[in-house]
């Protein structure tokens, strides 16, 4: 693949914590590609800079220095106008899973659909009632996050990152308050939409469990990138 194409491509991106004598560099020069469909897993001891990357990259967190290209935009000095719009093709996915407690599996997940605003009402439940199913929780629709297990909260989490069709997804550690069984079950999901969607996903994670289903996985230490390997 062209890497020009890439979905992701990081240039030279340094990156600076605080002010004055409490300024501490956490990212030191890091150079990326990301392919279109490819599951990455990016790995590190804590403190190596994981978080700060992907946040920078997920346009979460706003460039100092260097370049970062998402879907074809340079992330650099984007206008807040800009970044919302660019915010809408990707979906996240974090540990604490931010579900809220007073609407159910279905309104949770129709919530990743109103961001958006617009659209037709009875279409996003009906999309959003496909993608609980898909994650084996169409039993489970009309729950209160209360009722569910940690591992079918997560799934919610995801089915609410994945029902806009995100054409990126960032997610930090997304198995992390899993159980094994259903730890797997959710980087298998994932890895299956990069094939059937052509998904792309950066994946945060100290699961070695899973890691056998990622496509490549990066390595940190101390703000650089130490190893890069095709699994
Ligand atoms: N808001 C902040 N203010 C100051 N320093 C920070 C801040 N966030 C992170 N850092 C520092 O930047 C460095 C990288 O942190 P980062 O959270 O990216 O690491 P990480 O690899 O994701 O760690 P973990 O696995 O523990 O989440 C660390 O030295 C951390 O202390």
């Amino acid at each position: 693949m062209n890497s020009e194409n890439a979905p992701i491509i990081v240039k030279n991106l340094d990156y600076w914590f605080g002010e004055g004598e409490a300024k501490k560099q956490a990212l030191f020069d890091i150079n990326l590609d990301i392919h279109t469909g490819s599951l990455t897993a990016l790995m590190g001891p804590s403190g190596s800079g994981k978080t700060t990357l992907l946040t920078l990259m997920a346009c979460l967190r706003t460039l100092q220095c260097g370049s970062v290209r998402l879907l074809g935009n340079e992330l650099f000095a984007m206008t807040e106008q800009q970044q919302v719009i660019i915010r809408r093709k990707l979906g996240f996915i974090f540990q604490a899973h931010n579900l809220h407690e007073s609407l159910s599996a279905l309104e949770n997940v129709l919530i990743g659909l109103q961001v958006h605003g617009g659209g037709d009402p009875q279409k996003q439940k009906k999309a959003a009632r496909h993608v609980l199913s898909i994650l084996g929780l169409s039993e489970r629709i009309d729950y209160l996050p209360m009722n569910l297990s940690g591992g079918q909260k997560q799934r919610v989490a995801i089915a609410r990152a994945l029902v806009a069709n995100p054409q990126v997804i960032f997610a930090d550690e997304p198995t992390a308050a899993l159980d094994k069984d259903s730890g797997r079950q959710v980087v298998e999901i994932i890895k299956r939409l990069g094939t059937q969607r052509r998904t792309t996903t950066l994946m945060v994670t100290h699961d070695n469990r899973i890691l056998d289903l990622a496509d490549r996985i990066i390595t940190m230490e101390d703000g650089a990138i130490v190893s890069d390997e095709k699994t």
